[in-house]
């Protein structure tokens, strides 16, 4: 069943699991969790539901950037000064509803480098991790569909590497747009820029077609695709919105060992607290933000912070909230020789209610394919490049370093578009970055947001990969296959400081944050182990973006739904 309060949950039931937050992580667990019809699951989620008031938002693709940062579907999270970007504060927005970032993000699949998995999984120390292991459940997750357009995608992937039975739907772009035919000459000409048939290998070095999670003009996300039809055809889980966990109660010990099996939560601050009891497992799946707040408010982290607010600490754990790993991005922009860019769409009017007609009238168009880019580049510096003379950080030597991907208008999440001409955008992310950052308690209050600290572009090793990645991008904007239709820069960066000013004016977050509670065998150096249960404690799990040791080399969605259906079977063995 599904309830919007808490109030209205029944108080007599009993679960046999409860699942923190109905993000991806959330979804893939309740979903397959309940394939057990001998299992009862109880799903609660803070934020509201995927369906109702402005859901469109959430459905067109092409209108995703129309979701954050501030709106009924994020937790408006804001960090505090960042000092690489002229300590300014960055919007850090996360999904606030059924479906999580999936509902919101940019829908952008890519699987990352194998060596991503393998370290992983040598990390954690269990080897299933890894990327020959868990390979299959990739192909769990994923069903392949016909781009939206209908064109002929013969020759744009690899058949054989995608999933054909999975819940998640994934397509190729479902627009055309003017820029792909030279964007793909590039590829043949320059050697910087290799093709690469199909990035989701595990090899994903080169430019290639993206891949998104959009079925027919719809996007697809971990509710529409894993917990509605879950809550819809089955008796044994219920969902629960419009409710934030508190923190996790203990409910007993064994031994000396605390067992937290006990959840609170509530409506709002003012509203009342309410409990249940999961008879066998707690899974935190609330996110690289949620999942360590939950910790802390329960007594779970490191002891001198938690002192700060009063919180008794019940496990001392100096890792919880530490380690945040996220990929900086900035957007650059050339003048073009086009009438058919994005950008009438974008600046809204009379361009924008035609394109929602037609998308209305026929489900196709640009609203129905995702806007960011029909193609994308994941690319390594090269092996003498004075920036890794320090050493390469990067997973293995099909990790990449940076990204680079092409829009057909002005893209950017920072700067405004511009009122009249037409663009191309670049957009660039340090794919391997080594800033560290954190979040921690500014209250003891659940309501009250944590401090966000994602130390963007702290690192020497991330700025002079962001110079690079640009340089790049300005090569292929000026290559000869671009000739006549870039007609000049949108800004002129010509020397390395230049960049930097244009960096630090104009950087931000894609919005990945990773392993703030991150797997280690070791409790002194992770939260959890390698089956994401946390360390000494008994009876909670942890599935989401937090466990991951490393984040891995380009979008993170589908990691995380990989990761997830493997955790799912690992919690399933453990409770044969
Ligand atoms: C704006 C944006 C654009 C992005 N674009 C892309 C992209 O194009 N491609 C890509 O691969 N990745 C993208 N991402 C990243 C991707 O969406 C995330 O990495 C992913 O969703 C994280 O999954 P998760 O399961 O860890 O957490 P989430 O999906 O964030 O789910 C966590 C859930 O827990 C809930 N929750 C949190 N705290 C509590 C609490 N106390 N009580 C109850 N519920 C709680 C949240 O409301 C949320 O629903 C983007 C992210 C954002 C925000």
């Amino acid at each position: 069943a599904i309830y919007d309060n808490p109030s209205l949950l029944p108080p007599d039931r009993t679960y046999d699991f409860v699942v923190v937050g109905a993000g991806i992580g959330g979804s893939v667990i309740a979903n397959r969790l309940s394939e057990n019809p001998n299992w009862n699951i109880l799903v609660i989620e803070a934020g509201r539901s995927n369906e109702g008031f402005q859901d469109e938002l959430i459905k067109i693709p092409f209108i995703a950037s129309k979701t954050f940062p501030e709106t009924s579907f994020t937790w408006n999270y804001t960090t505090v000064p960042q000092a690489a970007l002229n300590n300014r504060k960055i919007a850090f927005p996360e999904g606030y509803v059924l479906g999580g970032g999936s509902s919101i993000n940019f829908m952008v699949y890519t699987r990352c480098s194998k060596y991503d998995y393998d370290a992983f999984a040598k990390m954690a120390g269990d080897d299933g991790w890894s990327w020959d292991k868990i390979l299959p459940y990739a192909h769990k997750n994923e069903k392949h569909v016909p781009p939206n357009d209908g064109h002929n995608e013969t020759g744009e992937y690899i058949p054989k590497l995608h999933g054909t039975h999975g819940p998640l739907l994934t397509s190729l772009p479902g627009f055309l747009t003017e820029i792909d035919d030279p964007v793909l000459a590039v590829t043949k000409q320059y050697r910087e820029f290799p093709y690469n048939p199909d990035y989701n290998s595990g090899d994903p070095i080169g430019i290639s077609w993206m891949h998104s999670t959009i079925g027919g003009p719809l996007r697809s996300s971990s509710a529409t695709a894993y917990l509605m039809p879950a809550v819809r055809s089955r008796s044994n889980i219920d969902l629960l919105y419009n409710a934030q966990v508190t923190r996790l109660i203990q409910s007993g010990k064994v031994g000396t060992v605390p067992v937290f099996r006990g959840v609170e939560f509530a409506h709002n601050s003012r509203s009342e607290r309410h409990t249940v009891i999961a008879r066998k497992e707690v899974i935190l799946s609330a996110g690289s933000f949620g999942t360590p707040h939950i910790l802390l408010l329960s007594g779970i982290g490191p002891k001198l912070e938690l002192a700060k607010f009063n919180i008794t600490t019940i496990v001392d754990n100096p890792n919880v909230g530490k380690n945040m790993a996220d990929h900086p991005i900035v957007f650059l922009q050339w003048t073009v020789n086009s009438n058919d860019t994005f950008d009438p769409i974008i600046r809204g009017g009379e361009a924008y209610d035609e394109a929602l007609k037609e998308y209305h009238a026929t489900g196709r168009g640009r609203l129905a394919a995702n806007g960011v880019s029909n193609h994308m580049g994941f690319l390594r510096l090269p092996e003498d490049s004075p920036v890794l003379a320090n050493g390469d950080p990067s997973t293995g030597k099909t990790s990449p370093h940076y990204e680079i991907a092409f829009a057909n208008g002005f893209l950017s999440t920072t700067q405004p578009i511009p009122q009249n001409g037409s663009y191309m955008s670049i957009i660039n992310v340090v794919v391997t970055a080594t800033s560290r950052g954190s979040i921690t308690l500014a209250s003891k209050d659940p309501f009250v947001l944590p401090v966000i600290d994602p130390k963007v572009l702290d690192t020497e090793f991330d700025k002079q990969t962001m110079i690079h990645s640009i340089r790049s991008s300005q090569r292929f904007a000026t290559s000869t296959p671009f000739k006549g239709y870039v007609t000049g820069n949108y800004t002129t960066l010509i020397t390395d400081e230049d960049i930097l000013n244009y960096v630090a004016q104009w950087a931000t977050s894609i919005k990945h944050p990773f392993s703030t509670a991150r797997a280690d065998p070791d409790p002194k150096n992770g939260v959890v182990d390698g089956k994401l249960l946390v360390h000494k404690v008994r009876g909670v799990r942890i599935v989401d973006a937090s466990v991951w040791p490393v984040i891995p080399a380009g979008h993170t969605l589908a990691p995380i739904y990989i990761m997830a259906e493997r955790a799912a079977d690992v919690i399933k063995a453990a409770w044969p």
